[in-house]
C-alpha cells in the first residue's frame, strides 16, 4: 500500500482511482464493507483503489482535545486499511485551507484533477466540503456531469443496531469489551513500547510495565483486566489507564500493566495490551498504604477473572 501524504504528492502516475473518503477510526465493520465494495470496484475498473483520509481528523481540527478519543492511532489505521487490500491511502492535512474549500472545488480538485476518480464509494451519511453541503445527491450530480460513478453504501447494523466510531466508544467506556470487539472484528488492543516510569511500582511490589501513549488519547479510563502478548506468548495482567492521581504524576494519561506472575524485564519491549473487563475507576488514594492495598484487590479480582475465563490464544 502507497501513502501519499498532501496533494502536493500526486504526480501524474496517480491518476485513475476507486475511491471512497472518510476518517476510518477504527476501521469497524461499517467501514470494513465500504473497502470490500471498494475493492471490488477495483478490480472491477482494473483500477487502484484510494482511501482519502484526514489528519487531524476534522473533528480534532474543529474542537481539538475536546474531540472524542481516538480509537486507532495514524499507523494502526494504515495498518488496518492495508490489511484491507487498499492500494493506495492520500493522507490530506486538515487545516483552514481544506476546511473552507467548497464541495464543488473538494471534487475538482481533489478527486478529479488530483485523483483522476473513475468511482466512487461512500457511507449513507457521508458530508463533506464547506459547511458539509456535499452529500450523496449533490455527488452523483457533479459525477454525472464530471465523468464519475457514486455508490452509497448500505448502513452495517450488528446487534440491533447502526455500527458506528461513536458506539464503538461508548461501549468501551462502559467496559462491554465483547461487543466492541464484535463491531471492531477483533480485539480492541493498545500497542506501545515500555518506557521507564518513577520506579515507584517495584517499591510498592508491584512493579508495571510503563506504556508508551504519544499523543494517544485513549477512549479508556480506569483499571482493567488485560493480556498481553510477549516472546510468543500471552500473559494475562491487570492495569491502569490514567493520571495517577495518587502520585505526583505528569498530569498525562499513562497505561500501566502489572503482569501477573512475571518477573523479567520489559524495558524497550513493544507490548501489545487487550482489554477484557473493567475492575473500577481511577481512585486518588489517601497514601500509598491505601493504593497499595487497592491494586492488591484488583490483582486478585485479575485472577478470579482468569480463572473464570481461558487466555485468548492471541493478543
Ligand atoms: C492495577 C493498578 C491499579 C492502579 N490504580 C490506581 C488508582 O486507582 N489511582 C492511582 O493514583 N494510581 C493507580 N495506579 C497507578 C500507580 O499509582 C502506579 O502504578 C505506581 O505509582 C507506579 O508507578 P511507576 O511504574 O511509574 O513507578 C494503579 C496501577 C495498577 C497497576
Ligand atoms: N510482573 C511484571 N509486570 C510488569 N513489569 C514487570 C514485571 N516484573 C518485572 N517487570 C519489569 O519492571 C519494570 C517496572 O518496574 P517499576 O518499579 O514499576 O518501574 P517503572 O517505574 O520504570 O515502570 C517493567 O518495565 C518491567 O521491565
Amino acid at each position: 500500500m502507497e501513502l501519499i501524504r498532501g496533494l502536493h504528492n500526486l504526480r501524474p502516475r496517480h491518476r485513475g482511482h476507486v475511491v471512497t473518503i472518510g476518517n476510518f477510526d477504527g476501521v469497524h465493520v461499517g467501514h470494513q464493507a465500504i473497502l470490500s465494495r471498494l475493492r471490488e470496484s477495483a478490480a472491477r475498473a482494473g483500477l487502484p483503489s484510494c482511501v482519502v483520509i484526514f489528519e487531524p481528523q476534522p473533528r480534532e481540527f474543529f474542537a481539538g482535545r475536546e474531540a472524542p478519543p481516538r480509537l486507532s492511532r495514524l499507523r494502526d489505521k494504515l495498518a488496518l486499511l492495508k490489511a484491507a487490500g487498499v492500494d493506495r491511502v492520500l493522507c490530506l492535512s486538515f487545516n483552514q485551507r481544506l476546511r473552507e474549500l467548497t464541495a464543488e472545488a473538494f471534487v475538482q480538485r481533489i478527486l478529479v484533477e488530483g485523483l483522476g476518480v473513475t468511482h466512487l464509494q461512500v457511507g449513507d451519511d457521508f458530508r463533506f466540503g464547506c459547511d458539509r453541503a456535499g452529500d450523496f445527491a449533490f455527488l452523483q450530480q457533479a459525477g454525472s456531469t464530471l465523468g464519475f460513478t457514486v455508490e452509497n453504501t448500505q448502513t452495517v447494523e450488528l446487534l440491533g443496531d447502526r455500527v458506528s466510531s461513536t458506539r464503538i466508544r461508548s461501549l468501551l467506556e462502559s467496559g462491554d469489551f465483547a461487543t466492541a470487539e464484535a463491531l471492531l472484528d477483533r480485539p480492541f488492543v493498545i500497542a506501545g513500547r515500555v518506557l521507564h516510569g518513577q520506579k515507584l511500582g517495584r517499591t510498592l511490589g508491584v512493579p508495571t510495565a510503563n506504556i508508551q501513549l504519544k499523543r494517544l488519547r485513549a477512549p479508556l479510563h480506569g483499571v482493567y483486566v488485560v493480556s498481553v502478548q510477549h516472546e510468543g506468548q500471552v500473559l494475562a495482567g491487570v492495569a491502569n489507564i490514567g493520571e495517577r492521581p495518587s502520585v505526583a504524576g505528569d498530569g498525562q494519561a499513562h497505561l500501566e500493566v502489572h503482569v501477573l506472575d512475571y518477573a523479567g524485564d520489559l524495558y524497550g519491549q513493544y507490548l501489545p495490551v487487550r482489554f477484557h473487563a473493567k475492575l473500577r475507576d481511577e481512585q486518588k488514594f489517601a497514601g500509598l498504604d491505601a493504593l497499595k492495598a487497592a491494586i492488591y484487590a484488583d490483582i486478585d479480582a485479575a485472577r478470579a477473572y482468569w480463572q473464570q475465563y481461558p487466555l485468548p490464544c492471541c493478543v
